[in-house]
């Protein structure tokens, strides 16, 4: 049956080295938490199958695989930023939220960055091992000064920001490009945009600060390093692979490259060691957020969010589930419980068992809520229909998915409703399914803030029926002997009735609903008296 129950974490394994604060804020909730560190990937699908929460940091790859082997799973959690290392799209369709605190390291990345810059134009790495190795040499490390460079920022974001206003603090002209951050919002931070094409030929730095996808994927390649300046230095603090790790061994190798800080990689650690053991290479061990300011906010971010989420207080951090985000007040919840019991109603009285073509759900009502509820409200309505399909396991998270593989045509409508009496105020779906040519329609409401039904397939019923406890709905024609009837066969199988709504409309085949105290075991014994019978528990 259909239950908006809140999204209940009880256990979480944490598969790397996070900071003890979120442990000890997911023990003080009640969640057990397990802690293991360096697992292959064989033992994590093996360890993750009974585990409702994972919090991870970069390290763990959170494949499809491992996704698929977690019964339970509901929530990865992402003790940093990037989440390139789990696959978001696998997730989402299992129905799992996955969550990062992006802002908890921002600090230390960007701190970082500057390091790099630092570094590279003192050459304060190479020096440090030259005078472990015996040696004072003062020619050989002539560096540059920072000030008055041009520092070309690809990827405006957190981070991006941070580094810019650091780095202006030694002079520098900071010029940037983003395809999102608006330039006038950069400007007001001291960066000039400019399209990639005109950045590359004027920098002498390039740091780039994007997320790692498919458009970001060797921003910097062979061709884009062909247009910079000779010599061009760079720093990748953001993602292996953002800086073509073959492209930049060969700049720099012909010098079009003056020398590259590197914090990240595509694979880590490299086995490919040739751009770390380059002389004009310095390098780092993903060591960003490695601050011990960044892993406690970061660490404690992540706990908090996810006993938030729990307790259903609010949804920070999400970086699918976007659904979820307005389904936290009381109002929202009544709305799904609602438009998870119409659908399941709806589902229950296809008699075909045939899928659904077509799913179509009108919102009306006076206030605001029914306007803004209607992307979760159609979700809720898709949980509903699609929840008691075998081997289905609908969830506001991946039903969307769910109901585009099944091939339902889904469409929301809203309606202002000019009335203004109290039931109308309170908001009114009408939702309409298709299945095998056949249409199934149902209207309800919150009332009291329970979940109602109004209509069934074209009976208005006299009193709203409440959705919740076993109901049973029969399809027959009017006839005020049904009820004794009906009695009699449910007394036979020790089934008591403890509601009887009937329709206000007494022609042809019409719509009851009645509550029972049990569920039939098996529903032929009512066939002989109606046309149509389905039950259900809510
Ligand atoms: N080395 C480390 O330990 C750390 C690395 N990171 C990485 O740093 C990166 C940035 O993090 P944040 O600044 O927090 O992210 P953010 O989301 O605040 O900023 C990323 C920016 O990149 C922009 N962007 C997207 N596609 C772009 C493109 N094709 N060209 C230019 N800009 C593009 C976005 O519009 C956004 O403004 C992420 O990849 C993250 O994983 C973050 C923290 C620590
Ligand atoms: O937050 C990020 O994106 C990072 O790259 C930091 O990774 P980490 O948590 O140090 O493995």
């Amino acid at each position: 049956p259909p239950k908006m129950a809140p999204i209940c974490i009880k256990t979480v394994l944490i598969s790397e080295s996070v900071d003890p604060r979120c442990r000890a804020i997911l023990e003080e909730n009640g969640i057990r938490v397990t802690e293991k560190q360096s697992m292959k990937k064989e033992e994590l699908i093996a360890e993750i199958k009974d585990y409702d929460g994972l919090v991870v940091r970069s390290a763990t790859k959170v494949t499809a695989d491992v996704i698929n082997a977690a019964d339970n799973l509901k929530i990865i959690g992402r003790a940093g930023t990037g989440v390139d290392n789990v696959d978001v799209d696998a997730a989402t369709k299992k129905g799992v939220i996955v969550m990062n605190t992006p802002s908890g390291n921002t600090i230390s990345a960007a701190e970082l960055t500057c390091a790099l810059l630092m570094s590279l134009s003192r050459n304060v790495p190479q020096a440090t091992m030259s005078m472990k190795q015996g040696n004072w040499d003062r020619k050989k490390f002539m560096g540059a000064e920072l000030y008055g460079k041009v520092l070309g920022i690809v990827g405006l974001g957190r981070i991006g920001k941070e580094v810019a206003t650091r780095m202006q603090a030694f002079g520098m002209t900071t010029i940037g490009y983003d395809p999102i951050t608006p330039p006038e919002v950069s400007a007001s931070w001291g960066v000039e945009q400019m399209s990639l094409e005109q950045l590359w030929p004027q920098c002498d730095y390039i740091t780039v600060h994007t997320p790692l996808m498919p458009s970001t994927v060797g921003l910097l390649n062979d061709e884009t390093f062909a247009k910079c300046k000779k010599g061009v230095k760079v720093v990748n603090c953001a993602r292996g692979g953002i800086i073509d790790e073959e492209a930049l061994l060969r700049a720099l190798e012909s010098g079009q490259c003056g020398g590259a800080g590197l914090d990240v990689f595509i694979e880590e650690p490299p086995k490919n060691r040739s751009l770390v053991n380059h002389p004009n290479v310095i390098s780092c061990p993903h060591l960003g957020a490695s601050t011990k300011e960044a892993q406690a906010r970061c660490g404690e971010d992540i706990a908090l969010q996810i006993v938030d989420m729990v307790n259903g207080k609010n949804l920070v951090g999400a970086v699918n589930a976007q659904v979820l985000a307005g389904t936290f007040s009381q109002e929202s919840q009544q709305l799904i419980r609602l438009g998870e019991a119409v659908g399941a109603v709806l589902h229950s009285c296809n008699a075909s068992r045939k899928p659904f073509s077509h799913a179509h759900i009108i919102t009306q009502g006076s206030g605001d809520s029914m306007k803004s509820c209607g992307g979760y409200f159609t979700s809720a309505v898709l949980v509903g229909l699609l929840n008691h399909e075998p081997g289905r396991s609908a969830n506001l998270i991946n039903v969307q998915s769910l109901a585009k593989e099944s091939g339902i045509a889904v469409a929301l409508y809203f309606q202002v409703n000019q009335s203004h009496c109290a039931s109308e105020e309170a908001g009114v779906c009408k939702v309409e399914v298709v299945a095998d040519g056949r249409s199934y329609k149902a209207s309800g409401s919150v009332q009291g803030g329970v979940p109602v039904l109004l209509e069934l397939s074209g009976s208005v019923f006299r009193q709203p029926v409440s959705l919740t406890g076993n109901l049973l709905f029969l399809q027959a024609s009017a006839d005020p002997q049904l009820l004794p009837s009906v009695a009699g066969a449910l007394a036979s199988e020790g089934v008591q009735i403890e509601s009887f709504s009937a329709p206000v409309d007494h022609t042809g085949d019409v719509w009851y609903c009645v509550g029972v105290s049990s569920l039939l075991q098996d529903l032929n014994v009512l066939k002989p008296l109606v046309k149509n019978v389905a039950q259900l528990s809510i």
